[in-house]
């Protein structure tokens, strides 16, 4: 084979496979800059896998007087973005049933950090074709012992995950054992990447408890109850629910009589939120209100404001600890019966959230 860069300077095979390391770098800039000549026997030895490179290195085995690179790329009609999605079109790659199967067969007798610890082993050997495709086939086995181990952890045996969480906690669990041993999932391009920060969230026991409940059986209370509005209550529902989907932020302060219907809409807003997977922090100046309210909580207790307050307080919120992490993730703050306390406990309050969000006081809603 004859390959020749756009100045027209040619270079045989030999030479291309001796300074595969400098072809490699001009492909990764800009592959059309090796031009390959049509009808040129190709042949290649002693290589090692390079990633794409490598893939095109088998593909000039195969195809035959390609003029360029998307020729190299087409494949029945249709141009592949990589060299590697046309080999495995073309037949050339393994479909990596192999690998699954073994992944299932493992779980028979292997736990989950095992099969983890396989599945990283397996990347870093670079033995499956389509790492996405063995993950996508087997995380369900890979997330063996992760459900158990936070249900230790928050000590709730009643907790459960949803699948983006598991998978998201399963993937960080894969990257630890990868990052141990110098590699990254980044150097596999289509496996997914964990999200770090959601992976603190579920780490982060206040977060879970708050998210923990039952989506479906919320979501039929929502409907039930957002029916039920009237168009007062509508009309309330309806601006602070836009404030929240389009993060504009607000402080909404809601009047009314007894038995006019505000625990009402509270537990409607909750609804709402919590039905889309949000977070909404229930919490009532008294004890007893707080009871009314669906996951609610006394304020002094949810934001640990001091007993003696004056006029600077602050509430006692570590900025890096749990409780900071949820109010950060919080779309709203529902506080009934704000009135009954002393004004100082808002403004430690404010002071408080204006400190651990950088931003003025956008999430505080009272009655
Ligand atoms: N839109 C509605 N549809 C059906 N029932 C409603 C509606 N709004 C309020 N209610 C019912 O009316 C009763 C009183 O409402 P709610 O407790 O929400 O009032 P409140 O304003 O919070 O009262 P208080 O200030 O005394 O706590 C409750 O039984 C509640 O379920």
């Amino acid at each position: 084979m004859i390959l020749m860069d756009e100045e027209g300077t040619q270079y045989h095979a030999r030479v291309f496979n001796q300074n595969f390391s400098r072809f490699r770098h001009l492909l990764k800039e800009d592959e059309s800059y090796i031009v390959i000549k049509p009808n040129m026997a190709v042949v290649t030895n002693g290589f090692s896998y390079t990633g794409e490179p490598y893939f095109l290195r088998i593909l000039l085995n195969k195809v035959k007087g390609p003029t360029s690179f998307d020729d190299i790329r087409t494949v029945n009609g249709q141009t592949h973005s990589s060299f590697r999605d046309v080999c495995y079109a073309l037949g050339l790659l393994d479909d990596d049933k192999e690998y699954i199967d073994a992944i299932k067969e493992a779980n028979h007798s292997g736990s989950g950090f095992y099969l983890r610890f396989l599945f990283a082993t397996l990347l870093m050997c670079n033995s499956m074709s389509k790492p996405e495709v063995v993950w996508e086939n087997t995380w369900e086995y890979l997330a063996d012992g992760i459900l158990y181990r936070q249900r230790q952890r928050f000590k709730s045996a009643e907790l459960s995950l949803g699948v983006d969480e598991l998978k998201n906690l399963t993937l960080f669990e894969i990257q630890q054992i990868l990052l141990r041993n110098n590699s990254t999932l980044k150097n596999f391009k289509n496996m997914p990447y964990p999200d770090v920060e959601s992976v603190s969230s579920s780490n982060n026991r206040l977060i879970t408890e708050e998210l923990d409940y039952d989506v479906p059986v919320i979501k039929n209370d929502y409907d039930r109850m957002f029916l039920a509005l009237t168009n007062e209550q509508r009309n309330i529902f309806l601006n602070i629910m836009s404030a929240i989907q389009e993060n504009k932020g607000g402080v909404f302060f809601v009047y009314g009589y007894g038995g006019t219907g505000k625990t009402f809409l509270w537990k409607t807003i909750s609804a709402a939120i919590r039905s889309e997977g949000n977070i909404v922090l229930n919490v009532a100046s008294s004890g007893i209100a707080s009871l009314l309210l669906p996951g609610g909580r006394t304020t002094h207790s949810r934001f640990i404001i001091p007993f003696e307050l004056i006029e600077d307080s602050f509430c006692n919120i570590n900025p890096d600890g749990e409780l900071a992490s949820l109010i950060r993730k919080t779309s709203l703050i529902i506080w009934d019966e704000a009135p009954m306390v002393h004004k100082h406990a808002f403004e430690a309050l404010d002071r408080t959230l204006k400190d651990l969000l950088r931003s003025s006081l956008r999430k505080l809603k009272g009655l």
